[in-house]
């Protein structure tokens, strides 16, 4: 796992350490240097701009200017404030303009065909949000600085940053309660079953589909069962589906199906509720029922989240009475429906809130997917633990991908991987069994069938 912190974590971290400021810029921007040296393949004849500003980010690229000089590169500095509409040719630009400082507007020079380093964060991106103007000039790679910082993983920044290295600056971040997850943190968590086990360890229960989509039940259930749930039983609300014949199906009606659906959950490791349910009153009611009455970890996702809100009193009610696990699984629209209103500019901040609203690990969808526990104490209201899975792409936003990463999840859970974890972990392989399909034309059932070829390789 890699830290993350915010800017205004990293002051605090930066006060609180034993050496100078300027013995930190040093290292900064030694490290600096040394990435400049790797880009440009070595120093003789080569040219490189460095656009330095007032702050901090400015010093550290000064520090690397030097060293290059050193070294026989030939260096300009520039004054960001001075700096004009076009630079002179070069082989790389440093932008050491502004990082986590920054705030308001930049428009960067034109740089020509030359390599681009950023230091710490392509200058003009918002360290926490990820927001940046057109301005901003896009990184072949940025050097950051002991932890990365969410605006690298986020939005436009995620796009504009390139490749990302961390360097060690000598400052203490153990302390950190965001990070990016890693292939090893994955292989690491994703449990392998035992010698002796047998099918009802890591059963998985879906209840979702119906008449009008039943494709949605298909993709969880055989997502859960290719994930490693050993059992998997579908109820679909008054619809037999077609699955495949390992899917056990339990038939229940169309309404008050709570019961007959909930009747052996005892047996299960986990409920996969809400893909394709739909909205009628009757089904939102039941729904509500089965995760009020779920003796097990709850993945509650599409029309599940739906009903989960359909309520004068909102989701927290039902959703904070539950005692076991619960995993709510959000793209923006649905966390809207939960919350009241869409996720704000600081994701983070928003998924944290709502996970210590409703006493929920939330793991909402989209470019980058945030996952967030609910705090451990009340006096700690914002202070549950996040993860950011980053290694999926565009190919991720095809009808019923989430469909797969809910069963997925379930899974996990039914193999008795904590809440917050299983959510991440199943995030972090779901993108990666994408990424083993083609680049266009993927179905949702390709990433199924890709599932074991993700988590051989972490074996
Ligand atoms: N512990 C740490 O966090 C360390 C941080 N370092 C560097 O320090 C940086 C943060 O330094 P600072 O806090 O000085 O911040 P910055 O260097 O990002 O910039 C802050 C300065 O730029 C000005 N500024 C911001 N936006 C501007 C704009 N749009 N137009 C004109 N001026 C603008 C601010 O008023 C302030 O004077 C990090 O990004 C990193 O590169 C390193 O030097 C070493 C240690
Ligand atoms: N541009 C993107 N890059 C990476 N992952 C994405 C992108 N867009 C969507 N995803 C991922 O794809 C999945 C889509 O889920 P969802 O919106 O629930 O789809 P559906 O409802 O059709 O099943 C989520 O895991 C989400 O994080
Ligand atoms: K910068």
């Amino acid at each position: 796992m890699i830290p993350v912190v915010t800017p205004v974590e990293m002051a605090a971290i930066d006060a609180s350490a034993p050496e100078p400021l300027d013995v930190l810029i040093e290292r900064a921007g030694r490290a600096v240097a040394a990435a400049a040296i790797d880009l440009l393949g070595g120093t003789y004849g080569r040219v490189v701009n460095v656009v330095v500003g007032k702050g901090n980010n400015g010093a550290d690229g000064r520090v690397a200017a030097r060293r290059l000089e050193a070294r026989g590169v030939k260096v300009r500095v520039i004054d960001a404030a001075m700096r004009p509409p076009v630079l002179r040719r070069s082989d790389l630009v440093i932008d050491a303009a502004y990082g986590t400082g920054f705030r308001g507007e930049w428009i960067a020079p034109e740089v020509g065909d030359a390599l681009v380093l950023a230091v710490d964060i392509p200058s003009g991106v918002d360290a926490l949000t990820g927001e940046a103007g057109a301005g901003v000039l896009p990184a072949d790679r940025t050097i950051t600085f002991q932890a990365l910082k969410p605006g690298l993983l986020l939005g436009d920044g995620a796009r504009l940053a390139g490749h990302i290295d961390v360097a060690d600056i000598g400052l203490d971040v153990s302390g950190a309660s965001q990070h990016q997850v890693t292939v090893d943190d994955v292989a690491e968590w994703w449990p392998t079953r035992a010698i002796d086990a047998h099918k009802w360890n890591g059963a998985v229960k879906v209840i979702g589909g119906s008449p009008e989509m039943p494709g949605a039940a298909v993709l969880a259930s055989t997502a859960a069962a290719r994930a490693g749930g050993s059992l998997v039983s579908l109820s679909a609300p008054g619809v037999t589906v077609a699955t495949p014949p390992e899917i056990v199906q339990r038939h229940v009606a169309a309404d008050d199906f709570s019961a007959d659906a909930l009747v052996d959950i005892h047996r299960f490791g986990a409920l996969v509720i809400g893909p394709g349910l739909g909205r009628a009153d009757e089904v939102l009611m039941a729904t509500r029922a089965c995760i009020s009455d779920a003796t097990v970890p709850v993945v509650i996702d599409g029309d599940g989240l739906f009903a989960s809100a359909w309520s004068a009193e909102g989701p927290a009610p039902l959703l904070r009475d539950r005692e076991l696990a619960t995993v709510l699984t959000p793209h923006d629209g649905e966390f809207g429906v939960l919350t009241g209103s869409p996720p704000g500019a600081d994701r983070v901040a928003s998924v944290r809130a709502a996970a210590a609203d409703l006493g929920c690990t939330l793991l909402l969808k989209g470019q980058t997917t945030i996952v967030a526990s609910p705090p451990e104490a009340e006096a700690d209201p914002l202070g549950g633990h996040v993860w950011f899975v980053t290694n999926g792409d565009q190919r991720l936003a095809t009808a019923g991908s989430g469909d797969v990463l809910a069963g997925m999840i379930g899974s996990a859970l039914a193999m008795g991987l904590d809440a917050d974890k299983a959510a991440a972990a199943s995030a972090w392989l779901h993108a990666d069994a994408a990424n083993r399909t083609p680049a266009d034309g993927l179905l949702a059932s390709d990433i199924v069938d890709a599932i074991p070829a993700a988590i051989g390789a972490i074996r």
